[in-house]
Order: C-alpha cells, then sequence, then structure tokens
C-alpha cells in the first residue's frame, strides 16, 4: 500500500488572505502531483517577523474561518491537510497549534508543547504549551502524528507518537535561521528518522522566518524528496513495504531497554 505525500514551503505573511491564495496554489500542484496528505508550515495562515501581539491580534477560535477555509479546500483537492495556525487561547495569549483536515472535516488538533525560549527567542511571551498529548491520525492506513517546530530537539515527544502508533511524523516548523541551524535541522530530522524507524515530513517556512530545506526522509534517514531554498513542493511516495523491512533489519523500537516517565510540572 503506497502513499503520496507533500511538504509545501513559502514564508506567509501577516494578509491571510494572501496566505490561503498560496496554500490553494500549492494544493493544485500537489494534487496534479498526485498527492494525498500535504503538511504546510508552522503558522501556515499568518506570520509576522517576530513573535509580539500580531499573532495575538490574528488569532482565530478553531470554528473560526481559517480553519474553516483549510477544511473546505481539503475537501475540494480530496486530500489530508495539516498545517499550522495561531489558535485564540484568551488573555491576550494564542496556542501554537496544528490542524489536521480531512474530506472538509477537522481530525485533530495538536498544541505545541515546548515553547521556542531559546536562542534568543521568547515565544512564551505570547504562546501558551499545551499539556504532551501524542496526536496521531490516521490517512488511508497510516498513523501519522504531528509535532511541531522546537519539539524536534525533544526525542521523547517524537518517541511518544510512535509508541501511539505514528509511522510518519509531521513536522511543521519556522526555524529560525542562525548559525548552525541548517546543521541541526538536517541532523535532529534524520536523527528523528533513523532511532524511530519513522517517515519524516517536515514542512518548513523559506526565508526570513525559515530555512526552507523541506524534506521527506524514509525510515532509513534517507531524502526521498527534498524542496532546497525556494518556495515550493517535495513530494514522496512512500510504502508499506518499505516501512516493515526497515523495521526488521532495524528492529530499535523492539530492542528498547529503557522506559520513558511522563514529566509533569
Ligand atoms: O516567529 C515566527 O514567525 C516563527 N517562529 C515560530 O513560529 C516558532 C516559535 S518562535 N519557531 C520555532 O519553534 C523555531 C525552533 C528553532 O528554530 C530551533 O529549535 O532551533
Amino acid at each position: 500500500m503506497t502513499l503520496t505525500v507533500a511538504v509545501a514551503q513559502y514564508a506567509p505573511g501577516e494578509d491571510k488572505a494572501v496566505n490561503l491564495s498560496t496554500i490553494a496554489e500549492l494544493l493544485a500542484q500537489a494534487v496534479e502531483r498526485g498527492a494525498e496528505l500535504v503538511i504546510l508550515p508552522e503558522f501556515a495562515v499568518f506570520a509576522a517577523s517576530a513573535m509580539d501581539d500580531r499573532f495575538v491580534d490574528s488569532a482565530e477560535p478553531l470554528q473560526g474561518p481559517t480553519v474553516a477555509r483549510l477544511a473546505a479546500l481539503s475537501a475540494e483537492h480530496g486530500l489530508t491537510l495539516v498545517a499550522g495556525v495561531n489558535e485564540a487561547a484568551g488573555r491576550g495569549r494564542i496556542h501554537n497549534a496544528l490542524v489536521a483536515l480531512q474530506g472538509g472535516q477537522l481530525v485533530a488538533v495538536y498544541r505545541k508543547a515546548h515553547l521556542y525560549d531559546a536562542f534568543g527567542y521568547r515565544e512564551s511571551d505570547r504562546v501558551l504549551a499545551a499539556d504532551p498529548q501524542a496526536t496521531v491520525l490516521d490517512v488511508n492506513g497510516y498513523g501519522v502524528g504531528l509535532q511541531t517546530c522546537y519539539d524536534l530537539r525533544f526525542p521523547e515527544s517524537s518517541r511518544a507518537l510512535v509508541d501511539a502508533g505514528a509511522e510518519l511524523l509531521a513536522v511543521p516548523a519556522a526555524w529560525a535561521p542562525g548559525p548552525l541551524k541548517e546543521f541541526h535541522w538536517n541532523t535532529l530530522l534524520r536523527a528523528r528518522a533513523i532511532e524511530n524507524t519513522v517517515y519524516v515530513l517536515a514542512a518548513d517556512q523559506t526565508p526570513p522566518a525559515g530555512i526552507g530545506n523541506s524534506i521527506i526522509l524514509d525510515p532509513m534517514g534517507v531524502a526521498l524528496a527534498a524542496a532546497g531554498e525556494a518556495p515550493g513542493l517535495a513530494v514522496a511516495r512512500l510504502e508499506r513495504a518499505r516501512l516493515a523491512q526497515v523495521r526488521e533489519i532495524n528492529p530499535a523500537l523492539k530492542a528498547r531497554r529503557y522506559r520513558v516517565v511522563p514529566r509533569s510540572e
């Protein structure tokens, strides 16, 4: 059983209508290339140059027009769509949320658990951290786990998704540029694929807020498709037989000795 997937990259700005038409255009191209699942970046429908009140002022509840439009696009194109949105959380705060849309319906929500208070950023000034919640949805028989950008630096968040049945990790991001940041992105994504024997579908914003380099990795950590620096798509066909073959020759998930204990604050 195969699944054709796409990761989409571009630079969302402050105009939601413009971003939504960019998304519609990329989805049309993805469908043309056979995609059944498309991953968009973190903050796909609204982004600004700094994490300030603009993110709060533009935030909507998940019942708002942005998620409704994404749902309509999923129905129109007959695909599953994963996208980052800023969800109104009240009291001047937002959640940095991922939504999954399928056949016009909101089928999964993941709210970012690890906030990017690192490398000089303070995401927690505006964003509320959610309690970790391993969120996995079904796409044509494949388990798709959701994690966001900085979550990638915490291997236990990927492992929890795999324990909950993920065979693909979807990683929407706005991976902030800076010294060694491309090296970290490429290394961490490959490590997550290899150590969990999963496909990794990473969709980053292009500059200035991201570094592009969206990529689809197979369970051995090999790149199947990559998007480079310019806006656009990477598309690949995933195969269940390949997952099974890799898990047979590299039975890392079965050979584990440690058990991870959840940590509560
Ligand atoms: O502010 C924006 O518009 C875009 N940035 C984001 O949306 C988020 C939170 S500030 N970025 C990350 O999590 C980057 C993580 C990262 O870069 C790392 O872990 O190294």
